[in-house]
């Protein structure tokens, strides 16, 4: 091996190595200053191809002109007499310059007549897999415009640690797939499904609330039918908790009570919310968590029919009016069917917001996020079993996201709920009647 070989082999192996220390060390410098240049560049080169391959092209005539009349290819070879023709060509919808993002890269698009963006929704699977990325999702900001976002891997692996909360009633619970928080906004939106399989991060998704919320002055009530096994750990945060269908239905009456009285309240000062009334006199907010929904709708004799009616009337009512005045709910189960009669579905349709963890019947992802995109869908039951947390996410700007919740261990809760216990708010102060002098 001469000399001159044997330095080049070196350089290169010093260049293999530096890049590859660099790429596991600093990935996201090496993403920017040496990975993405080269992708932007492949990706605009290949456009072309790869939009023919994915059925997004259009057929348009062109004036052609050759030399060699019969070269023309791009409808097959024709003989041609003239040097100029009319020919059809595909054309690919014009592609701006692709921009790196955090875990990809976003490129902007001019849709070509007749198209919409449904059609690249429905061709992102097939663009994944042409580029060799993990997702591809794509959104529309104006008529005309689509906008491609890419993940190069699966950011979900690996989500931090939750942060803490500053926001009254807002907890960032997870990561978005697209590296933004994930947030649970009781005041956007105020009432939550939290579906899934067994072991699909339900619980874990509820600690991490309770966490979040647990140093809030907000008071926290919980209805656990799994004979109270997962929130009663967390008691000394809650205050009330119910395990079995009567405490249920008198805490949900108890419930009622306070929405009526909390309605007066603001009718007598003439605020439309419990937020326009003066801070001396607004009640607290309340979250009301629920643990296995489907408990609360079960009927294992007919003695339990009027309980079930009343339990399902209350859920409802809350549901519909308990955004003014400060009661919110977010509703967990396995199953969330409308085999469990028409307060499911009805109170499924009050709540907005909508968290799919991996489900084993696609009945569920359908009753879950089935007003979404149907897109939405296919993700929700692609969700591996190894990587529990994972859900869909309707999200607040009307989008729905893959996310992945922070992971909070039980005994996490559990120590967050004995730390912050001096602030739960009595269940007699809280169910007492309002005041009814308001300060000016
Ligand atoms: N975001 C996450 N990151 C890492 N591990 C998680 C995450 N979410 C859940 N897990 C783990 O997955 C397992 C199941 O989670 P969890 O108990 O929350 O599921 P579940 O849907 O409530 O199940 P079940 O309905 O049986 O109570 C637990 O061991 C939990 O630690």
């Amino acid at each position: 091996m001469s000399d001159s070989l044997r330095l080049a082999l070196i350089v290169l192996a010093c260049v293999a190595v530096t890049l590859w220390a660099w790429r596991r060390f600093h990935r996201r410098s090496f993403w920017l200053i040496a990975a993405y240049p080269l992708t932007a560049l492949s990706v605009r080169a290949t456009w072309r191809k790869v939009a023919l391959g994915c059925g997004l092209t259009k057929k348009r005539a062109r004036w052609a002109f050759t030399l060699t009349p019969g070269a023309l290819v791009s409808t097959g070879t024709v003989k041609v007499r003239r040097r100029f023709r009319r020919v059809a060509v595909d054309t690919k919808p014009w592609m701006w310059l692709p921009m790196p993002t955090r875990h990809g890269w976003r490129a902007t698009l001019r849709l070509l007549e007749g198209q919409i963006p449904d059609d690249y929704a429905q061709a992102a699977e097939r663009l994944a897999h042409s580029w060799g990325v993990h997702a591809v999702r794509v959104s529309s900001p104006r008529p005309g415009r689509l906008v491609i976002n890419t993940t190069i891997r699966d950011p979900l692996v690996q989500v931090d640690h939750l942060p803490p909360s500053t926001e009254l009633l807002k907890v960032t619970v997870g990561r978005l797939e697209t590296g933004k928080p994930w947030v649970i906004d009781f005041r956007t939106v105020p009432h939550w499904i939290n579906a899934g399989a067994t072991q699909s991060g339900k619980s874990n998704l509820a600690n991490a609330l309770l966490v979040g919320l647990a140093p809030q002055p907000v008071a926290l009530v919980g209805f656990d039918l799994k004979g109270g096994v997962e929130f009663t750990p967390y008691a000394a945060r809650l205050s009330a908790l119910a395990t079995e269908r009567a405490e249920c239905t008198r805490l949900l009456a108890d419930l009622i009570g306070m929405m009526i009285d909390r309605m007066g309240l603001c009718r007598m000062t003439g605020a439309r919310n419990i937020w326009q009334l003066p801070p001396a006199v607004r009640p607290v907010p309340v979250v009301v968590l629920v643990d296995e929904l489907a408990e609360l709708y079960l009927m294992a004799d007919k003695s339990e029919k009027d309980d079930i009616a009343r339990t399902s009337t209350a859920l409802l009512r809350i549901g519909q009016l308990g955004r003014a005045f400060g009661i919110y709910l977010f509703c967990s189960g396995q199953r969330i069917g409308s085999d469990l009669g028409p307060g499911v579905t009805a109170l499924r349709a009050q709540c907005s917001g909508r968290i799919c963890h991996r489900v084993n019947d696609p009945e569920t992802a359908t009753m879950t996020l089935g007003d979404l995109d149907p897109a939405a869908l296919v993700s929700a039951r692609a969700i591996p079993a190894e990587t529990p947390g994972v859900a869909i996410v309707a999200s607040q700007d009307g989008q729905w996201y893959r996310a992945r919740s922070f992971y909070v261990a039980e005994n996490t809760a559990e120590h967050a709920a004995k730390t912050y216990a001096h602030l739960t708010p009595s269940w007699d102060d809280l169910t007492a009647a309002q005041p009814v002098d308001v300060p000016a």
